[in-house]
């Protein structure tokens, strides 16, 4: 068992928020007597950067949590030993690494399980929970935009985009959705001669007029945390019928566009429904076998309860998450002792 109140009994740790980093902290033997819950993490520099704050990792510590550097030249199996490993490193060799290594540890919580998280990686089957969830309930309804997969070919896009039914302008989205710059390269289409210089693979979603704003919605564990972001503004028909053409868009909701400050009409700032997302939350959770993602949600303009999910992103930028730091170290204490119980149950 490795409990927090254990853990304070430790004079190594016990201090307020050390300086050293805690990769420099020695594990092994000596873990085992202090109940540490050990967290190997393998994540980009970036997201280190953005995730393992020294706010975050302090106060982690001063619960009981020691995140250690996984080293990818090196046997898993050689490393830790591990309570938890969190990851979001791409490519295929590392998917089999993690997959072995989940058969063969049984015992440690891989936070999330690989195959899961591929499904978030295509566009199209990033959605298909949500459509096939088809929530609809006191408080609103979620739905997701109607969209085309387009494989090849850009010369039979208006024909497909026709037979499909598909309403102008088109957000046109990479089908790939593995993290790298591209697949965050989006463009607007606004008439169907211009439909031809797209470049698939790629998903073709109709865009859906929300007011200028999104909300992200993170989810940790059983955690959620509802932010406003700015987003594409309305397109009206006036400028519908005026502008042709195919249009790059920069990365428009990013954390720099928060929009929770802002001067905005209540109606499109009003949040969803707690229990809507909770509901949301609690089903994507099971469908997709994750713990750790978020989503983006947008209200139809005009209309107050009328949601489409348009994104779903796995290990989202949780930096900017407000009150993360407690968040996350709570929900992975409660991993640790979700174990134990089971254990000695
Ligand atoms: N169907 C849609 N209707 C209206 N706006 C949309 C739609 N799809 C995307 N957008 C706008 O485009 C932005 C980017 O789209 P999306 O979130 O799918 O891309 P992404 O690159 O996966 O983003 P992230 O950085 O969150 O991973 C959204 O934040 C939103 O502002
Ligand atoms: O870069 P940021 O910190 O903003 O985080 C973004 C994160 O990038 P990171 O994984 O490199 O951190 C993105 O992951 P990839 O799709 O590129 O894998 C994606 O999840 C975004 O939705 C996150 O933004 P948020 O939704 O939280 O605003
Ligand atoms: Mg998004
Ligand atoms: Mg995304």
């Amino acid at each position: 068992m490795r409990l927090e109140e254990e853990f304070s009994h430790c004079d190594h740790y016990d201090q307020e928020e050390q300086p050293e980093t805690m990769s420099q902290c020695s594990i092994g033997p000596l873990q085992q007597q202090q109940k540490i819950v050990v967290v190997g993490y393998a994540l980009t520099s970036k997201k280190i950067k953005s995730f393992l704050q020294p706010k975050f990792e302090g106060l982690a510590r001063n619960k009981g949590i020691l995140f250690v550097a996984i080293d990818q030249n090196r046997p898993l199996s050689d490393q830790g030993p591990f309570d938890i490993v969190l990851h979001k490193l791409t490519g295929k060799e590392w998917r089999q690494i993690l997959e072995d290594y989940r058969q063969t540890h049984p015992e440690v919580t891989v936070l999330d399980p690989p195959d899961a998280i591929q499904h978030l990686h295509n566009r199209q089957s990033m959605l298909q929970c949500v459509a096939d969830m088809n929530l609809s309930n006191s408080y609103g309804k979620v739905g997701v935009p109607r969209q085309l997969v387009i494989k090849k070919d850009a010369s039979s896009i208006a024909d497909a985009v026709n037979k499909a039914g598909l309403i102008l302008p088109l957000v046109a989205k990479p089908l790939v959705a593995d993290g790298s710059a591209k697949s965050h390269e989006l463009s607007l289409a606004y008439d169907q001669y211009s439909l031809q210089k797209l470049e698939p693979p790629l998903v073709l979603q109709e865009f859906v007029n929300h007011g200028g704003v999104l909300f992200k919605v993170y989810i940790v564990g059983e955690a959620i945390k509802v932010v406003r972001r700015f987003s594409l503004p309305d397109v009206t028909k006036r400028e519908l019928s005026k502008v042709k053409g195919v249009f790059r868009f920069p990365r428009v909701s990013c954390a720099a566009a928060s929009a929770d400050d802002a001067d905005l009409d209540p109606r499109v700032a009003e949040l969803p429904p707690r229990p809507l997302l909770e509901r949301l939350a609690k089903e994507l959770r099971w469908r997709l076998g994750l713990r750790l993602f978020n989503l983006d949600i947008i209200r139809e303009h005009g209309t107050r309860d009328h949601f489409y999910v348009i994104d779903i992103n796995y290990f989202p930028g949780y930096g900017k998450m407000p009150g993360y730091e407690h968040i996350f170290t709570d929900f992975l204490l409660s991993l640790v002792q979700s174990r134990y119980k089971k254990r000695s149950s």
